[in-house]
């Protein structure tokens, strides 16, 4: 029984040590088992979690055994239900007597998990969760941007990839794991493409910061707001794990050397990107890859720190020019979860209609199924509704604050949402504000964009937005010949008056003291 409960404690994590799965089970101090027997589990068992977790939501299981905590329940039910000679302990343990006294209602939720995924068997429904893809997709390529802070894509190449051949991403896609083959992004720099389930986290240049694997849609905030030494600091105000801030830095730091001649270059030593992070874990997380990609000393990092604490108006913060906004979302558009990212059960408070999910006794008639599974789907998609509400709500006010920093100039809004309400309705929402008409902030324009984001052809959805701020939007979607995940990004930007100059042309014209100053009208947001 001790497997599960250091397969728990490894999935749990709760001291939120950092790094892969393997490398946290291999570097675990407080496990009984082998690394291997414990990695071989707790690697199923995050592959499995989305379904499983949603199978154990539905049993009521967490209910009723109330010795089961999250990762424990998910351990056993992976057991109980998929492997073939079963739990691997007596059968008379407490906990193994637990679980299996619930096996026919897990096993029913099972099979409706998986017929609601559109599959007709297990091996089908194991295939897509191994691609990493959804249902009837194409699978996901492992996306790593070559960190350009430690080296270049060419001597990378040389270094750790010289037996590997380019090729293109069609080939990359429908190639082994292990197969030598690479495809490098025409529209990210630096950013280069291997197979589906390609392994890089043991070689020598993961581990020493030189590439980050990081998706291609999640590379485009940080291209798409462009930060440049004249921009003065750049903000990063949701910075954990730090893919994005990481990139700023880079990107920052590539513009440094061609910008040098110009003489009112600002200090290109000191720290130039703030990154923000509210979470106190997750701000170990962002301190450790900062250290490892060799950025730590280009970021100031504010963490754990809330972004809206950060008074615009604070002279501290007149010199921020740009702002990356990549606040909490719905993750709708994730489709592979990262080695050790585990989607955990809730807990019963937190299941909607969890007594309905309890187990009950007697047996129910086809058409009563049906109308159970009718009522479930009605009150999944009432509690997204209502999810989607309150994170657009957080979402919004996250961009106004960002709106209200009076030096900024570039704001870029990303979620990997799919979901309209968290992006193109956030934006629009944004720019009818206050703060988005008194800023006088407009969408960064398709053709203003820089180029691989300009020549990007998914663009926002149409529904009824403004042709301009639909054409702006970028969009990724999952599961396309693309290899994305789903991703939304729009920049933000405004011309800001020089008030100087504006004041002597006036003065020039004599309408200075005519003309009082009434604000901007609704008309010009
Ligand atoms: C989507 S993740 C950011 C991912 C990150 N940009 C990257 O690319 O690695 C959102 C992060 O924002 C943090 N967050 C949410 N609200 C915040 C706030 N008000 N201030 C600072 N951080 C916040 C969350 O804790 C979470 O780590």
């Amino acid at each position: 029984m001790s497997l599960y409960y250091d397969c728990a404690t490894l999935l749990a994590n709760e001291d939120h040590t950092g790094g892969s799965l393997k490398s946290r089970v291999y570097s675990a101090k407080n496990i009984k088992n082998t690394p291997a027997h414990v990695y071989a589990l707790a690697s199923a068992v995050t592959k499995w979690s989305p379904v499983l977790a949603e199978v154990i939501e539905a049993s009521g299981l967490l209910a009723v055994e109330r010795k089961l905590t999250p990762a424990l329940a998910l351990a056993l039910t992976h057991d109980l239900l998929l492997r073939p000679r079963g739990l691997s302990c007596p059968s008379t343990h407490p906990l193994a007597r637990a679980i299996t006294a619930h096996r026919t209602r897990l096993s029913a939720e099972l099979t409706r998990v998986r017929l609601r995924r559109r599959h007709a068997t297990l091996p089908s429904l194991a295939a897509a969760l191994d691609a990493h893809a959804p249902d009837g997709s194409l699978p996901h390529p492992r996306w790593m941007r070559v960190n350009t802070l430690t080296t270049t894509p060419k001597e990378l190449l040389n270094r750790a990839f010289n037996n590997y051949t380019e090729t293109t991403l069609a080939d990359v896609l429908s190639a082994k794991p292990t197969d030598c083959v690479y495809y490098r992004d025409t529209h990210v720099p630096d950013l280069l493409a291997l197979p589906p389930g390609a392994d890089v986290s043991k070689t020598s240049v993961y581990r020493g910061g030189n590439v980050i694997l990081q998706d291609k849609a999640s590379c485009f905030p940080a291209l798409l707001l462009d930060p440049r030494p004249e921009d003065g600091r750049v903000v990063d105000a949701c910075a954990a794990p730090g893919n994005k801030t990481t990139h700023l830095a880079a990107l920052y730091a590539s513009h440094t050397s061609d910008s040098t001649t110009a003489s009112d270059t600002p200090d290109t030593t000191a720290s130039r990107i703030v990154a923000f992070e509210r979470d106190a874990g997750r701000s170990k997380i962002l301190a450790k890859m900062l250290k490892t990609a060799k950025a730590d000393e280009r970021v100031d990092v504010r963490a754990p720190a809330d972004f809206l604490a950060a008074d615009p108006g604070d002279e501290e913060w007149d010199d921020v020019g740009a702002i990356l906004l990549d606040p909490s979302c719905s993750g709708s558009g994730i489709v592979g979860r990262e080695d050790g990212a585990c989607v955990f059960p809730r807990a019963p408070a937190d299941v909607k209609g969890a007594a309905k999910g309890a187990p009950k006794k007697g047996k129910m008639g086809k058409v009563a199924k049906e109308e159970r599974v009718k009522e479930d789907v009605g009150a999944e998609e009432a509690a997204l509704k209502e999810r989607l509400t309150a994170l657009s709500a957080f979402q919004l006010h996250m961009v106004e604050h960002a709106m209200r920093f009076p030096a900024c100039r570039r704001i870029t809004y990303s979620t990997c949402s799919i979901h309209g309400a968290e992006n193109e309705a956030v934006v629009i929402r944004s720019l009818i504000s206050d703060a988005g008409r008194e800023g006088r902030w407009r969408v960064l324009r398709r053709e203003e964009q820089v180029e691989g984001m300009k020549a990007w052809g998914v663009r926002g959805d149409r529904g009824g937005w403004v042709h301009e701020v639909a054409e702006a939007c970028i969009r990724c979607e999952a599961g396309t010949a693309e290899g994305t995940m789903g991703f939304f990004v729009c920049g933000f930007v405004r011309d800001l008056p020089d008030w100087n100059e504006q004041v002597e042309e006036e003065a020039e014209e004599g309408r200075v003291d005519e003309e009082e100053w009434t604000g901007f009208s609704d008309d010009e947001g």
